[in-house]
This record gives structure tokens, sequence and C-alpha cells, in this order.
């Protein structure tokens, strides 16, 4: 089948029944949900993307394999060309949603490629795991499927190891093998958008000690597998808000979920890894699911720490305050924040690295060092927002006084920026700005910016380390090593 439309995709949708709660009650149809309808418009604006002549070309290619027109997030590259299509790619799906929406389908699909194409690190402890993630691969590209994923457990007692919890079920782990498959019970977080998407995908982060066999497990079900339970977090909008009051948080707002199996039939075939802590501890180290898909999200958290930025520049200006030397300060900082990530990332498409296999990833240096700098630079941006934006975010009127006759004199008098920006305008961009930077939307945003991809402060550890083992820091041998203090400054 090859690329999807956006109508595919909602058809997907609506020919399944996953369950859903949502507040209390089960959601029946996902598609007739008010508060997910906005959200599954526009992923599916992106999978029309992928029609629009605009875009075609840029974010999808002929897959050699089946002559079909595929996603370039399936691509495995191999050259520079690669890179740069997966690149237009990433940056077009973030333009579209401002990279305010973190799991579009081109995050895990970039993940599953890297799994595939590196498949043979599983051939070691099982052939069939190998085949398996292969034949996955190959039916979600061909399918165009959307994946949401699970990959950490539920906070219960973070001092302890999955089988130490008070209940051994707690946190997801495999209850037995049957002829048809695994039976795996207990819960995963944070499966972000998982109530619109068609499959998930399990795997788990390193850190497994002896002991921890049974949930070491990576595998993939259809979205509405039986027995699988998606609980929502409460929403952030009800699905009615306009877009005049809220312009971002009416359109993007990503559910978030944990994920519960009762007592959940996985079908051999879609078993990847299980029962083998050496295996799961190696999984992202050998197969390359953190360095590829760090490129997306390079990219995309560049689009958002701009537009971020912009919207606090534009924030300035309506209101006469750029004028001032500490909001100068402060949009320059914003604006070299914006500049360093997209340096970083054109080093990090420059300076690859090469596998055996020919497949070429995004030098992790530059793309560790965005991942390390991100999670203080945007939380900066929505800071520096709140500091320009002051009281005027709070004092915003809603669309509907601006509708009202009797108000609009007052509305366009009392609420006009500078010279040249009215009233309707202003209120406008104070809004964006608020959705930004003070709405419970915003502080997801930020919260997501810290954590999508694991523990900032641990990640930046691991970065250390791993830096420290490929560097020996030479030039403090050289600068130690120049003069003895003791030798004579003139030799006779
Ligand atoms: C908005 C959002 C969306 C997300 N989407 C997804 C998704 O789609 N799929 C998915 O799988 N995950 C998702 N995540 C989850 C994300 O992977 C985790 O939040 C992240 O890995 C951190 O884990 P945690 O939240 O369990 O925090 P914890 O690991 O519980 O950490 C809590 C605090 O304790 C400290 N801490 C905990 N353990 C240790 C330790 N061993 N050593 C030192 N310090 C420690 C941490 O530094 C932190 O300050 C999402 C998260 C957010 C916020």
């Amino acid at each position: 089948m090859g690329i999807r439309t956006g109508a595919q995709y909602i058809n997907g949708l609506k020919s399944r029944q996953p369950e859903i709660w949502l507040s209390g009650r089960k959601v029946t149809h996902v598609c007739d949900e008010v508060v997910f309808q906005q959200p599954i418009r526009e992923i599916a604006k992106l999978y029309d993307m992928q029609h629009d002549p605009e875009y075609q070309d840029k974010i999808t290619h002929i897959c050699t394999e089946t002559g079909e027109r595929v996603n370039n997030a399936f691509l495995v590259p191999k050259t520079h060309e690669d890179l740069q299509a997966r690149r237009a790619l990433f940056e077009a799906y973030a333009k579209a949603t401002f990279g305010l929406m973190g799991r579009t389908p081109d995050f895990l699909n970039v993940v599953l490629t890297s799994l595939f194409s590196n498949a043979s690190f599983l051939e070691k402890y099982n052939p069939q795991w190998a085949e398996n993630i292969r034949a996955y691969y190959r039916y979600i590209r061909d399918n165009d499927l959307f994946l949401t994923h699970a990959i950490i457990n539920p906070q219960n007692d973070r001092s302890k190891s999955s089988h130490e919890q008070q209940d051994p079920f707690i946190h997801l782990g495999t209850v037995k093998e049957t002829p048809q498959g695994l039976i795996v019970r207990g819960a995963k977080m944070l499966a972000t958008l998982a109530p619109i998407t068609d499959e998930v995908i399990i795997y788990t982060f390193p850190g497994f000690k002896p002991g921890d066999e049974r949930y070491a497990l990576a595998f993939a079900v259809p979205i509405d597998t039986p027995g699988l339970r998606i609980l929502c977090r409460e929403p952030m909008q009800d699905g009615t808000r306009s877009l005049f009051d809220h312009p971002l948080a009416s359109r993007f707002e990503e559910m978030d979920a944990v994920l519960v199996f009762h007592d959940v039939l996985v079908p051999w075939d879609r078993v990847f890894l299980y029962n083998n802590v050496e295996a799961a501890n190696l999984l992202y180290p050998k197969t390359g699911i953190a360095q590829q898909p760090a490129h997306q999200t390079g990219v995309r958290g560049l689009i958002k720490l701009q537009f971020a930025t912009e919207v606090a520049v534009r924030l300035a200006d309506s209101i006469g305050v750029d004028v001032y030397l500490n909001v100068q300060n402060d949009l320059g900082e914003l604006i070299q924040a914006v500049e360093s990530i997209r340096a970083l990332l054109r080093i990090a498409e420059q300076e690859c690295d090469v596998l055996p296999s020919g497949e070429i990833m995004p030098g992790w240096v530059p793309l560790e060092t965005i991942r390390g700098l991100l999670p203080k630079m945007y939380p900066r941006a929505v800071e520096v927002l709140q500091i320009i934006g002051a009281g005027g975010l709070l004092m915003s009127p809603t669309g509907a006084d601006f509708a009202n006759p009797e108000l609009v004199e007052d509305m366009e008098k009392y609420f006009a920026g500078r010279a040249g920006v009215s009233g309707k305008e202003r209120v406008r961009l104070f809004k964006l700005a608020w959705d930004l930077c003070g709405e419970a939307f915003g502080q997801r945003l930020l919260q997501y910016e810290r954590y999508y991809t694991g523990d900032p402060i641990r990640k930046r550890a691991i970065f250390f380390n791993n830096y420290k083992r490929e560097r020996s820091f030479d030039l403090v041998d050289d600068a130690l090593s120049v003069l003895d203090l003791n030798e004579p400054v003139v030799k006779a």
C-alpha cells in the first residue's frame, strides 16, 4: 500500500475499538470523542502532506524493496543525501505542528527503522527475534501505520528494581509462555498519543539486574489488543475551547496514557526480545534507537525553541518593550540558543558515525549536546515569555468579548499595543504566548522537553562517561609537560 492519506488514517481509527478510559468513562469511538478530534485532524494533515505535491518528494521516497512510495522515516540512511531527506521530513512535520507534537508518526518509525537495520544484534540471542523485527518493520512501513510506545515502568518505588516491587506484576512482565505466544501482565508509561495510534511497541531502557528477567521485554501489538487498557491522564482541554482563545492548546494537545496489560497475549511473531537481561541492557547501545531518533527530536526541538523565541520577539515588539536593554538581552539570549541548536544539528549531520553495515548516524556528541541543552533552553524561553508578557498575559479578554458590538470599542482602544498594533492583534499574540507559558498545555510542553527521552540528569551523566571513554584530555598533559619549573630559563 505505501503512504496513507489522512482519511485512510482516520478510517483505520474508526475500524478499531481500543479500550480507552478518559476521566472515569470508557471511550466507545475515539473519532467521536471531542477531546481527541483536533489532534486526530493534526495527525491526519501530516499523512495528507505525503500526497501534497509541495512535500511529496521531500518527505517520501520510492522503496527499493517494494517499488511503493513510503515515508522517509523508513529510509535507512547510507549517505548524507539520505540524512538530508530524513531531516526534510522531520522539519516539515515539526513546522506543521510548531514542534509542539513530539510523537508525530516519524518519531517511532525512525526507532523501528533502527531496530530493523540493526536487527542482526538480536540474532546472537535468538534469530527469530531478528526475523520478527524485520517483518514488523516491513508491515508498519508498507501499511504506513502510526505507533505509540511505552518504555518506562510506573513510578511505584524507584529505589527498587522491578522484581523487588510489592507486587511482581506492577511493572509489565511475562506471566507465562503459551503455544500462541507470551502472556504479559502489568503497566508501562507513558504512551503519548496512544488513543489515536494504530499499534504500540514496548521496549525498555537499560538498567536490568539479575532477577529482572521477566521484565526484559520488547514486543508490539495492535492498540486494540484484548486486555490492553489505555488509562488517559486528565485532559488539558475539553475539545471545545476556541481557536481564538487557545490557538495552540485547542490544536496540539497530545494525550498521555498509562498502559495496563491485563494478561495480554503477544503472538510469538510479535516478540522481539524477552527473558534476557543482557540483550535488554544492550538494546539501546547496539541498535542506534537513541541516536537516530535524536536527529528527529533535535530538529523538532529546534523548531519548538525557534517558535517560542519568535513569539517572545513579537510579544516584546507589540508593546514596545524591545527598546529596553534587559529585554534585548533576554531576546538575544534566546536567539543565540536557537542558533546554537541549529549549528549543532549541522555538525551532527556532517560528523556522522558510520556503522559496519554502512548505515550512518548523525554524530552522537552534538546530538547529545542538544539533548542536554534543550531541557535548559526551552524552560528559559518559557520564562522569558512570562517576564516579557508580565501582567498582560493575565489580562486577555476572550474572542467573545471582541465579537460583542457593545465592547468592541473598548477592546480596540484599551487592549491595543504600540502604534500600528490593534487590540485584536495584541490579544491574539498574548494568547499564543499564554498557551506556551501559562496554560497547563504549556507546562506539559515544558515537562516534555525535560523528560521525553529519559531523565536529563542521568542522560548527561551517561554522556560524560561515554565522552570520557573516547577521549584522553591531552591538553592537560601538554600543559603539564612543557615546563619543569626547576629548570633554569636559560641553559648554559
Ligand atoms: C510529556 C511527556 C511525554 C512522554 N512520552 C513518553 C512516551 O511517549 N513513551 C514513553 O515511553 N515515555 C514517555 N515519557 C516518559 C519519559 O521517558 C520519562 O518521563 C523519563 O524517562 C523520566 O522517567 P520518570 O518520569 O519515570 O522519572 P523518574 O525516573 O521517576 O525520575 C524522577 C526523579 O527522580 C530522580 N531519579 C529517579 N531514579 C533515579 C536514579 N536511579 N538515579 C538518580 N536519580 C533518579 C530523577 O532524576 C528525577 O528527578 C514522557 C514523559 C513526559 C513528561
